[in-house]
């Protein structure tokens, strides 16, 4: 029999950081940061969305983001550095990244993929977690039943890539645990509209 459900095209590689090296870009992404509540569009009515979110990327990498429109923060030096290392380490140019701060477990994000036409057709999205431990989860698109779950350490890198955003949504679901904050950071390449 063909195997009905293949794995998504993902991979986890912890540590990516060492706890210190962690501990310093999380500290600095907290201050530095200009965290902005981004408003999303749910079910036809826009709301603010269940955290804090910047864009930050090269100036022509503009975001189409949940239906809006966003121009990128510029880069911090921590983020131009780690930017360098996944290029070289992954191969992709990445041109923006997307950082978001999960301020306790009630802070979330729902199913979707990141399948915006400018990210291409396979795109390559590089997710450093930082911060608390949250839970990461996949489910295939024509079959929500097929599940796949992460735990997401502080300095782990999640690599999805391939089909992954075509045949996969994924979440950061909300939890009653009592977690303390995370960050995630988004790498991606935004291509020329
Ligand atoms: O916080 C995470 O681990 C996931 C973030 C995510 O899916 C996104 O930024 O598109
Ligand atoms: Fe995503």
């Amino acid at each position: 029999m063909v195997n009905p459900s293949p794995a998504a095209d993902v991979a986890l590689v912890h540590p990516w950081l060492l706890p210190a090296q962690g501990d310093a870009v999380f500290a600095a992404l907290m201050a530095d940061i200009p965290w902005e509540t981004h408003r999303i569009r749910m079910f036809g009515k826009w709301v603010d969305s269940p955290r804090l979110s910047c864009w930050i990327g090269d100036p022509q990498a503009t975001y189409r983001y949940s239906g809006a429109d966003f121009a990128p923060h510029p880069w911090l030096p921590v983020l131009a550095e780690m930017r360098q290392r996944l290029q070289q380490e992954l191969g992709v140019p990445f041109n923006s990244v997307l950082a978001n701060r999960y301020r306790d477990g009630r802070d979330a994000m729902g199913w979707h993929s990141d399948d915006e036409p400018e990210l291409g057709p396979e795109p390559v999205i590089a997710s450093v977690s930082l911060g608390a431990t949250r839970r990461f989860v996949l489910r295939r698109r024509d079959d929500h039943a097929v599940k796949q779950a992460f735990l997401l350490e502080p300095g782990s890198l999640l690599v999805m890539r391939g089909r992954s955003q075509f045949e996969w949504q994924h979440a950061l679901p909300r939890t009653a645990r009592p977690v303390g904050e995370r960050i995630n950071l988004t790498f991606r390449q935004v291509m020329r509209r």
